[in-house]
């Protein structure tokens, strides 16, 4: 059985206090009977302070990048190692804003899976199509690409520490969302791209999670798919009564 998993991406969103507060509104939340893993992804200068202060909390905390480098002269950059030692056990890595925004290549984000997997840690790995490309009915090439480029040097074994996080990028932040059955078609198409390319278990066994708009009012029809694990909410994961309840739809 595949995990199921929700996670909260803060993106550059909530001072400490702000980060604070919504954890504390997280914790009383209850999600054990969910079944489902819940992962948030503060911003880094916050990391520290909410590892410190999730108590007995089941909430794993992720964060937003990783740099590929272990140490020395990349200013502004935050290492693997000290990633790990506030706390961090996912790392999402490729997501469409790093990739458009900051010009990471596929190529720069296969050398951060390697580094990220070398140190430890889980991988949300995000792949989608822009809207042109969907337009151009391109989407199934553009994530095949960016699975073989950013992922498919992994082992099937090293396969076992990462989700995919398909996200179509004309649905972040826009409040358009892939409608559940497109968001099935393209899942399954990665499930099967993931047999071709290694075998049944482990397309089987991915997590792939959909993000993109995802708000209470719709999340339930695009979990409720077959190969949809969860979801990587951006927008509403900012605010505690929406998340949880994104979560609850399970
Ligand atoms: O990482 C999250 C995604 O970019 C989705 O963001 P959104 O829920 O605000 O559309």
């Amino acid at each position: 059985m595949r995990t199921q998993i929700v996670a909260g991406n803060w993106k550059m969103n909530c001072n400490l206090d702000e980060s604070l507060h919504l954890l504390n509104a997280l914790k009383l939340k209850d999600f054990t009977k969910a079944e489902v893993e819940v992962v948030i992804a503060p911003p880094y200068t916050n990391l520290y302070a909410i590892h410190q202060n999730l108590s007995d909390s089941s909430i794993k905390i992720s964060s937003q990048n990783i740099n590929e480098n272990e140490e020395g002269a990349y200013t502004g950059e935050i290492s693997p190692d000290m990633l790990k030692s506030v706390g961090v056990e996912y790392v999402i890595i490729g997501h469409s804003e790093r990739r458009a925004i900051y010009n990471e290549s596929n190529e720069l984000l296969a050398e951060k899976v390697t580094s990220a997997l070398k140190h430890g840690f889980k991988i949300m790995f995000c792949i989608g199509e822009m809207l042109d490309q969907r337009k151009a009915e391109k989407h199934f090439d553009v994530v095949k690409k960016q699975l073989e480029k950013g992922l498919f040097h992994l082992s099937a074994s090293e396969m076992k520490h990462v989700v995919i996080a398909y996200e179509p990028v004309w649905a972040i932040g826009t409040g358009e969302t892939a409608s559940p059955e497109q968001a099935q078609d393209i899942h399954q198409y990665i499930r099967q791209v993931l047999a071709e390319k290694y075998n049944q278990d482990v397309a089987e066994q991915t997590s792939i999670l959909y993000g993109g708009s995802v708000k209470p009012n719709n999340a339930r029809e695009i979990f409720a798919k077959k190969d949809v694990d969860g979801g990587l909410i951006g927008g509403a994961s900012l605010d505690a009564d929406s998340f949880a309840e994104i979560v609850m739809s399970f």
